[in-house]
This record gives structure tokens, sequence and C-alpha cells, in this order.
């Protein structure tokens, strides 16, 4: 796993930071030896010239540790971040191919922003991973083994004492922290996941509990789940904190039986000392793995993730994306096409095997109750929700353009657009960021939201945000922008929601008379006599299409929606005359 994030080139890197720190250790045990051996030796007032070497060798273990510690730190970070840099391209690439649905048809499950977004956190943690697991295993297993030979040579009792004591603290202790560390972070996680989602219920629903007079209830509903936390946080830290006494223990036990050991068997006090110092700094340095499979655990999940992104994009197929590729312009007046296309989210299916031909300038529109699949029928023809079967732009699968023509070509009013806090020009503008002020305004215009800018106090510099505005402003504001894009095939998923209905009809039958291309996506039928097409979709399947005329003068369960948007309206008339 490890080897597949860092990848061939950066190797080398990490093995000269893993080198220099390695050297840094040992000096450090170096200089502890050698100068537990001279003070012991001066001890003894043996001639001067008997302590030269081991006052040389103190200087130079003192300034090899310095400096090799430095270079530690500046390699390992620099090997990291390059590590890292690689890694968010590759990750990158292997996230827009498996989002690609004319490479991935299998995959389902759109481009979601949270998930990009952890997707970015999971790669940001392999730079943990790299300096806080991987370096400081390397360097305390290489520094202990070092000890326990140096150890060994001056007496093979104390050295099997001191093995002892490291794989006491370097391995034991490690693996009781990292499993307890596991426990603790599944109950932290669940306590804090449950905490947020009470602390929003309150927050965000604080003028219904008021009105309903529950806040109380709910409030103590938080207080309960921030108490969990509290105690699952606090159980972590003592398992911590007892790890760590136990770390300290080992040392001061292994160091002292190093001693009594080197004592027994009838050594000399110089290398008695030399011994048990060597012990004291020897467990020490291996110390941090307990903290390093602490942290193992907490980062292999996201590791495996990029791991695991990583092995399943599909590749790159040469003849679509590689050097040199030529890609079909996409012409100026397009048909659009969906054949057998089907589109499952896990077990859910929303899409099952829609066919759909939609020949430049024809208005097609989609209907059907919610969770029917209008919208995601939509996103399939964008590109952006991959699919099964085939998706034809002119004829051709959508792979067979840049996925920027396409994106220019085919798009529109989708559900998920959003009002950026930004003057309403700014959000308007950003379909075509050069448009002059007169196709702003025509824009605006056509989508009924001119007289509301213009009478605004700042007009067009108006600063908005998607909760400043109501419903019908923001989607008309949406609507303004789709316009200015000024796309061949416009997509328009319910471009009338939060209008009264005569704005609503009057809208939606002035976008079915462009020249251009129209898929709309509505729950309102009056419109659509303006229609070439209309298509009823029931859980994913295309039950009936045809003219609105001829569909309504069918029993079918287009009549029934019909006839029901027509006593609905009826009836609102009779009581709003009355
Ligand atoms: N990102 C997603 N992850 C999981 N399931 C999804 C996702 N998007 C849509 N679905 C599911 O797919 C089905 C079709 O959803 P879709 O949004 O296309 O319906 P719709 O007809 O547009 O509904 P509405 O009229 O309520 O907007 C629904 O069952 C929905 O729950």
């Amino acid at each position: 796993m490890i080897a597949q994030l860092i990848g061939r080139r950066r190797l080398a890197a990490l093995v000269w930071a893993a080198t220099a720190g390695v050297g840094g250790e040992l000096s450090a045990l170096g200089l502890t030896a050698s100068a537990a051996w001279l003070i012991a030796r001066a001890g003894q007032q043996p001639p001067l010239s008997a302590l030269a070497l081991a006052i040389v060798g103190v200087r130079a273990f003192a300034l090899f540790r310095g400096g090799l510690r430095y270079v530690e730190r500046l390699t390992g970070h620099d090997a990291a971040l390059r590590v890292l840099a690689d890694l968010r391209v590759r990750a990158y690439e292997a996230l827009r191919r498996s989002a690609d649905p004319s490479l991935n048809e299998t995959a389902p499950g759109g481009r979601d922003a949270d998930l990009v977004q952890r997707m970015v956190a999971d790669v940001e943690s392999v730079q943990d991973l790299l300096l806080r697991c991987l370096l400081p295993t390397v360097v305390s297993w290489a520094v202990g083994s070092a000890a326990v030979v140096l150890s060994v040579v001056l007496l093979p009792a104390a050295g099997a004492v001191l093995a002892a004591g490291i794989v006491l603290a370097g391995a034991a202790l490690p693996a009781v922290a990292g499993l307890a560390s596991r426990a603790g972070a599944r109950r932290v996680a669940a306590a804090r996941s449950d905490l947020a989602v009470r602390g929003l219920d309150v927050a965000r629903g604080a003028t219904d509990l008021a009105a309903f007079d529950a806040t109380e209830r709910f409030v103590a509903r938080a207080d309960e789940a921030a108490a969990r936390l509290e105690r699952a946080e606090r159980r972590s830290a003592v398992v911590e904190a007892t790890v760590n006494a136990l770390g300290a223990a080992v040392q001061g036990l292994t160091a002292l039986a190093v001693l009594w050991v080197a004592r027994r068997q009838g050594a000399d006090a110089v290398p008695v000392t030399v011994l048990t110092l060597t012990a004291l700094v020897a467990v020490e340095s291996v110390l941090p793995l307990a903290d390093a499979a602490r942290r193992f655990v907490e980062l292999r999940p996201a590791a495996r993730r990029v791991t695991a992104l990583l092995a399943s994009a599909p590749p790159e197929p040469a003849t679509l994306s590689g050097r040199g590729a030529r890609r079909r312009p996409v012409p100026a007046r397009p048909g659009v096409e969906l054949v057998g296309v089907r589109v499952a989210y896990g077990e859910a299916v929303a899409l099952d095997g829609v066919d759909l031909r939609v020949p430049f300038g024809r208005k097609v529109a989609i209907v059907g109750a919610s969770g029917a699949g209008k919208s995601t029928l939509l996103g399939v023809l964008t590109g952006e929700t991959p699919a099964r079967g085939a998706v034809l732009l002119d004829g051709a699968p959508l792979d067979a353009y840049d996925a920027a023509d396409v994106r220019a070509a085919v798009r529109g009013l989708t559900q998920d657009a959003h009002v950026f806090a930004a003057s309403i020009r700014a959000n308007v503008a950003l379909a075509r960021p050069g448009a002059s002020a007169a196709e702003l305004e025509d824009a605006a215009r056509r989508a009924g939201l001119l007289g509301w800018i213009t009478s605004l106090p700042d007009g067009w510099a108006t600063l908005v945000a998607n909760d400043f505005l109501s419903g019908g402003q923001r989607q008309r504001l949406l609507l303004a922008r789709a316009l200015l894009a000024d796309p061949p095939v416009l997509l328009l998923d319910e471009p009338a929601e939060g209008l009264d209905l005569p704005t609503a009809d009057r809208l939606v039958t002035e976008m079915l008379g462009d020249e251009r291309t129209v898929v709309l996506v509505t729950h309102r039928l009056a419109p659509l006599k303006a229609a070439d097409e209309v298509v009823v979709l029931d859980r994913g399947r295309v039950l009936q299409r045809g003219p609105h005329d001829a569909l309504a003068a069918v029993a079918g369960p287009y009549r029934d929606l019909w006839e029901a948007e027509r006593l609905h309206t009826d009836h609102s008339a009779g009581v709003k005359t009355w």
C-alpha cells in the first residue's frame, strides 16, 4: 500500500531521509555512550591522553547528531511534499477517469463535492503517514537494533535484557496503543457525528423548535451527545496517557535491569555506566512507535481509500485522450440521443433502459413523480452522471468530444445550480464572463428577472447569496445564467419553481418557443401543449411518450396527472375568485 502511494520516483528521496534520520539517532546514541564512557573513565583519573579519543568522539557525535537531524527534517519534508504533489495529480487523474461516464459506465454516482473533499483530505493525510509513521518506525528500529548489538558486544546478558525492553516498548506497546486507538477512534467518531447531527438540528430547526415549544428537549438531546463525546474523548486520553506512562516505566525498568545484570556479572564501572545509559537512550528512541501506531490506525483508512482509487481508475484509452488524440468538434445544431440508458446508485435504479431521441430544435418535456429519474436523465445528457448504455451527441458518443465542448453544448438550469455570494451581475455573467450589458439584460428579461433587478437600489451590483433570495428569484437568476450561456441544447430542471402559476406557465411556454433544443423537467403540465413530445417516467422507466394532446386524450398515467392538475388549478382559481 505504502509503496503504491509513494511511487518509484520518490522512493530514493525517502531512503535518503531515512538514512539521515538513522544517522542522526545513531549519533545521539554514540554521544550518550561516549559521554558515559568519558565520565565514568574520568572518575578513575587516567592520564589525559587516555581520554582524548572519547573527547573527540563526544564532539563529533554532537556535531553529527545536530547536522544529520537537520538533514533528516529537510529531506524528509521535501520528499513527503514531493510525494504529496505527485499523489495529488495521480489521484485527480484517477478521480477524473472514474467519474468520466465515457470511460467508466459501471460506477455511477456523480462527482459529489463531499467525496472530492474527502479525497483531498485523504491525500493530504499521506504526508503524516510518511513523516509520523513510516520514517519514525524505520529510524526507531534501526537505532534500537544498533543499541542491542553494541550492548551484546559489551556484555551479552545486558544485551539480552535491552532487547527484551526494546521489544516491549517498540512492539508490544505500539500494538496495544494501535488496538486501543482503533476502538477509541470508533467511539469518538460515532459520538462526534451524533453531536454534529443533533447540534445542526437545534441550529437549523430553531424556528420550528421554538414554535412547537420543543427547544429544551432538543437542546437536552444535543447536551447528551456532547457528554457522550466528552466521555469517549476522556477515555481515549486515559488510554493514551497509560500507554505513555507504561513506556516511561519500561524505559526506567530496562535501564535498572541492565544495571543489575551488569553488576551481577561483575562488570567494571565504565561498561556498567555505558550499558545503563545506552539502554535508557535506546528504549527512549523506540517510545515514539506507540504514537506512530496510533496515527497509523487513524490514517490507514484514508491511505486505503487513496490506494483503492489509484487502483480502480480505468486506464486512459489512448484513442481518446492520448497525446495528439483528435476529438470531434461539436456541430452548431447537434441532436442528442439516449439508447438503453441505465443508472444505478448502489441497489437503487434511477434509470432503467431509457431510450430518447431528440433531434436539433425539438422540445421534449420529462414528467413523472418525485424520484422517477427526471433529474438523473438531465445529468446523463450533460455527461455529469455516469451511465451504462449509449449517450450520443450528434450521433457520436460523448467521449468522442472534448468534455469542455460537451459542457458548452448541453447545459442549462440543473438542480444543483448554485447562487454565489456575489453581485447579481457576477452570478449571471458566470455563464459568459465577456457578455455585454445588452446580452445580460436580454437574458434577465427572458428569465423574467429584469424588472426586479432594476427595482433594486443597487441594481445589477446588488449582492446576493443562496439564502437571501426567494425561491422564485433564485430560480429566475439561475435561468438567466443558463440563457446567457446560450447552448444549442438547453436543459431546464423545474425552471419555474417558486413562481406563481400564470408567470410560471408563461415562462415555460416562452422557453418552449425557442429555436434551440430544449429538454425540460417539470411537474406542471399546462404549458406542455407547446412541447413536441412529453415523456412520462416512472421509477426510471418510460411509461408513455407523445405530444401532450395525444397523451391527455388516452387513459393512462399522463391523463391522470393532467386531470389532477386541472382540478387543482380550477379549485385554486375558484377559491381566489370567491
Ligand atoms: N447522488 C445520488 N445518490 C443516491 N441516489 C440518488 C442520487 N441522486 C438521485 N438518486 C436517487 O435516484 C432516483 C432518481 O432521482 P432523481 O433526482 O433523478 O428524481 P427526480 O425524478 O428528478 O425527482 P424530483 O422530482 O423529486 O426532483 C431517486 O430514487 C433518488 O433517490
